[in-house]
């Protein structure tokens, strides 16, 4: 949940006070309740370039990811690289900016519509190895929603972005959406803890795995993990995963590690918990045991590679 603040516009080119970096604005790539992000060449260099309504905000997303980035190599991989931060003056105040690496990709939610929603269960064992580093460090991401994970075009691997709802571990969570917020659904409060963002992480594989106009039709409410476990239990895709799927919704995970585990097992398995009345082959149970089978083994097999490297 956020508020409307006034949030600046990048001028066309601009340096910065004190690193005197310059930029050369592109476009816009997005613009949020908390800031504006713009994909600017910096030296030849593509960046995205976030500024924010209030500078303290955009500090505290700097402090994230410059812990994510110092040491070792194993938290690179769950945010984009910090590459600047410094301070630029538009009519007449001054403001806060960041640079970071400029992901080439898409969001989860359109990697998902184009490439469909079989794919959602593999993506979201990636999205577990992110967020375990995450937790590990003493944070949870708090505002998980398919908007806030980019899916690279090189190697399709997801990468979180907007690190605005980050939250130390049992804090009251600072930023959220009430589709996935597990206080919205009544299953539990706001503490940033693992599970806080495991429910928000079931919801989102629930959300990318239904149609559109299904999930428009969950009464808001209403909402209740009830309603997430039926459409789990009707749905092709997600059924061989309502074991993980269910007890993340009732917070029966420590860490995001034992999800993963689960999740990869079933993978493994394949086709084992498909549902019997779609046992002939046909629709997505088929295209499950086919092709898309092998695609996700090799898939995975890359997130099986990163995750090893953590
Ligand atoms: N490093 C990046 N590389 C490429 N695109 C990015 C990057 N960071 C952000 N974007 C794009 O910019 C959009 C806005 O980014 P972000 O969510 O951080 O802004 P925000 O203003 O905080 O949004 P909100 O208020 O909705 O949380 C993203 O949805 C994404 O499409």
């Amino acid at each position: 949940m956020s508020f409307n603040r006034a949030i600046p516009s990048l001028p066309r080119q601009f340096s910065g006070k004190w690193n005197q970096k310059t930029y050369h604005v592109l476009r816009e790539l997005g613009r949020g309740a908390n800031g504006a992000v713009y994909l600017a060449s910096q030296g030849g260099v593509p960046r995205a370039v976030k500024i924010g309504a209030e500078g303290m905000d955009i500090l505290m997303e700097v402090n994230v990811l410059k812990h994510l980035q110092q040491g070792r190599n194993d938290r690179t991989s769950v945010a984009p690289l910090l590459c600047d931060v410094d301070d630029l003056r538009i009519e007449g105040k001054s403001c806060t900016f960041y640079s970071m690496e400029y992901l080439d990709g898409e969001q989860l939610n359109q990697y998902v519509q184009r490439r469909g929603a079989d794919w959602v269960p593999v993506l979201m064992i990636q999205l577990l190895s992110r967020l375990s580093v995450l937790h590990r460090y003493g944070w949870v991401f708090g505002d998980l929603k398919p908007e806030n994970v980019m899916v690279t075009h090189t190697d399709s691997q997801v990468r979180l972005i907007d690190f605005g709802g980050v939250t130390k571990i049992g804090n009251a969570v600072r930023q959220f959406t009430e589709e996935y917020d597990r206080a919205a659904w009544l299953a539990g409060d706001r503490r940033a803890e693992a599970a806080y963002d495991l429910f928000s992480l079931a919801v989102m594989t629930v959300r990318l795995a239904t149609r559109p106009e299904d999930w428009k039709s969950l009464q808001v409410e209403r909402r209740h993990t009830t309603l997430l476990c039926d459409i789990i239990r009707n749905n092709d895709s997600l059924y061989p995963y309502r074991h993980p799927l269910v007890k993340a919704l009732h917070g029966q995970y420590a860490t995001a590690e034992e999800m993963k585990s689960e999740m990869i097992a079933i993978v493994q398995k394949g086709s084992v918990g498909t549902r019997k009345k779609k046992a002939s082959g046909s629709g997505a149970a088929g295209i499950w045991i086919g092709g898309f089978f092998v695609a996700s083994m090799l898939l995975l097999a890359g997130t099986l590679y990163y995750a090893w490297l953590m």
